[in-house]
């Protein structure tokens, strides 16, 4: 294993944590968990999936470490982020005599953590919970900020709660066994950070281009790294996306929220919808004039040098995809609000560009 380990912290009062990033550091989990949580009992929420590859590993090194441990597996994909399933997990939680000195652990993409996370705050009530994100788009964004939640028909992450993980493990080693597509997906909210925060960071894509789609480990880890500390530097300035400045986080989200829930969450991946969904905002901006179109030119090459598509899929009735926009979370006295970009590095959030230009926008 290198032992050489990065590390970022959340500032969040009680609830500040640590984002530990390094390569090999499954085998701390045990004692990463142990060492927090002090706890007995761990429950590891995972998928079919990242059981299949990680699951035994992970089990031997809990009883190595003498804590009792609990595996609940879920079905991989996102169909699995439901009432249903989260229902489930309940129950069998009851029935496995879990209580409140119980801890989760959630190994594995965005969904796991997300429906983990959301049993973790609604199980009795609320309990410790842990990350090990084994995506990059896990790594680089869902599994920092305390986001929980499951999505209704129609409505991505309609019920949920903000639940902050008490330390998050990342092994950049397990990126390894990640599929392209997948890759690619997670990219995408790389690219975001770039948009919205920091235009030195797109740049610095731009020019590793090549290293970035190779999986180049000391790149990876520079992103991972950077992404991770320009989240939290979001999430400590606006925990629960009540000043406005975490509503940038969701730039391309209204766009691609509704390309998922039209294709029923199981066509695109997040990722791929949010890919699609920033190309439709900057365009927008575009023919507002609030940006020059070298803006949305850049974020366009580069998204498909990363393999991610950037238009909406034929055959997605475009008046149904604008009708699902009023079900995004962003939408207050009857407003829907875009993040769009004003420079690369900088977004602002604009109320109710009108119809036309988000239809035409989304036809390119
Ligand atoms: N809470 C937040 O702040 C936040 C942020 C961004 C996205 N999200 C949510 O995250 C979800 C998407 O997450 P995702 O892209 O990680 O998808 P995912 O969780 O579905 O994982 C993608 C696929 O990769 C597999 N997988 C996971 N790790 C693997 C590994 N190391 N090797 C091989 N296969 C592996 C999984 O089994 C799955 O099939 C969406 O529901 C999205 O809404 C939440
Ligand atoms: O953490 C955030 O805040 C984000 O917006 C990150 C997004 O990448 C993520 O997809 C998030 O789950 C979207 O949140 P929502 O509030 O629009 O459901
Ligand atoms: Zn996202």
């Amino acid at each position: 294993m290198n032992n050489d380990i990065a590390s970022v912290r959340v500032s969040l009062a009680d609830r500040s944590y640590d984002i530990q990033i390094g390569a090999g550091l499954l085998e701390k989990a045990a004692d990463f968990v142990a060492e927090r949580g002090g706890a007995q009992h761990v429950v590891v929420v995972t998928d079919t999936n990242v059981d299949e590859l990680y699951g035994d590993p992970l089990a031997d090194l809990f009883v190595e470490a003498g804590v009792e441990s609990h595996v609940l597996v879920v079905e991989a994909g996102e169909p699995s982020k439901s009432p249903d399933v989260a229902a489930d997990l309940w129950q069998t939680m009851l029935d496995e005599g879990c209580d409140r000195q119980t801890v989760i652990l959630a190994v594995g993409g965005g969904v796991v953590g997300d429906i983990a996370g959301f049993v973790a705050a609604t199980f009795a009530r609320g309990l410790r919970f842990f990350q090990m994100p084994t995506t990059l788009l896990a790594q680089v964004d869902s599994s920092v900020g305390g986001k929980t939640g499951v999505n209704l028909e129609g409505a991505k992450n309609m019920v949920g709660a903000f639940w902050q993980p008490e330390g998050v493990l990342i092994d950049t080693d397990v990126l390894k066994t990640l599929p392209e597509r997948e890759y690619s997906a997670g990219l995408a909210e790389v690219v975001k950070y770039g948009v919205i925060l920091d235009a030195d960071f797109f740049e610095f894509l731009e020019q590793k281009a090549d290293a970035v789609v190779a999986r180049d480990a000391q790149v990876l880890r520079e992103i991972i790294q950077r992404s991770c500390r320009l989240k939290a530097d979001v999430v400590e300035a606006d925990e629960r996306e009540q000043s406005g400045q975490r509503a940038k986080l969701n730039y391309g989200h209204t766009f691609g929220h509704a390309l998922e829930a039209a294709t029923g969450y199981s066509e695109l991946l997040h990722g791929e919808a949010v890919a699609i969904g920033m190309v439709c905002a900057s365009r927008l901006a575009e023919s507002m004039g609030r940006i020059e179109s070298s803006v949305t030119r850049r974020q366009v090459e580069l998204l498909e040098r990363f393999g991610l598509p950037v238009a909406v899929p034929d055959g997605i009735e475009l008046g149904e995809l604008s009708a699902l926009m009023w079900r995004d979370k962003k939408v207050r006295d009857g407003e829907v609000h875009f993040v769009l970009p004003t420079r690369l590095g900088e977004v602002e959030t604009v109320t109710s560009p009108g119809d036309d230009a988000v239809l035409a926008a989304m036809a390119g």
